[in-house]
């Protein structure tokens, strides 16, 4: 699958597992996603409240994904997550173009801060499918 793999070699270590935090806006397709990734139902996805943690198994590489939820009120909390991470990935909800700018600027906020330095950042592109949805090179 193109995203495990992408995770994986964005984390070049010689260790077995890696810690990976997924964040994003509310409604991003963040836990879409990730249940997607592990074969599970997407029909029973709600918002996550706090977070939610997903393993990934790719080529015996573990990925210990956390989830957090993108709502307002949640978003200040996402600093609590960032110790330890081995890797980032933002959600766009690349279909909502009203919130585009909110979204850019929670990632310009995220990246500001000094846990995350250097922790490698892969941005993605959701909800493709969506006719009126902005192409991911936009
Ligand atoms: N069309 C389309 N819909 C999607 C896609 N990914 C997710 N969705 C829908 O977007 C909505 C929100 O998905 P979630 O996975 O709950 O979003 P989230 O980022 O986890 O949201 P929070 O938990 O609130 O932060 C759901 O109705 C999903 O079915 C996609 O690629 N295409
Ligand atoms: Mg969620």
């Amino acid at each position: 699958m193109g995203l495990l793999s992408s995770l994986r070699r964005l984390y070049r270590s010689q260790a077995d597992e890696a810690r990976i935090l997924f964040l994003g806006l509310d409604n991003a397709g963040k836990t879409t996603i990730l249940k997607l990734l592990a074969d599970g139902d997407i029909q029973t996805v709600t918002p996550t409240q706090g977070f939610h943690i997903q393993s990934l198994i790719y080529e015996g590489f573990r990925l210990n994904v956390w989830d957090i939820g993108g709502q307002r009120a949640i978003r200040p909390y996402w600093r609590n997550y960032f110790e330890t991470t081995d890797a980032l990935v933002y959600v766009f909800d690349c279909a909502d173009r009203h919130r585009l700018k909110e979204s850019g600027d929670e990632l310009s906020l995220l990246l500001e801060e000094e846990k995350i330095i250097g922790v490698p950042l892969l941005v993605l592109a959701n909800k493709q499918d969506l006719r009126h949805a902005l192409p991911a090179d936009e």
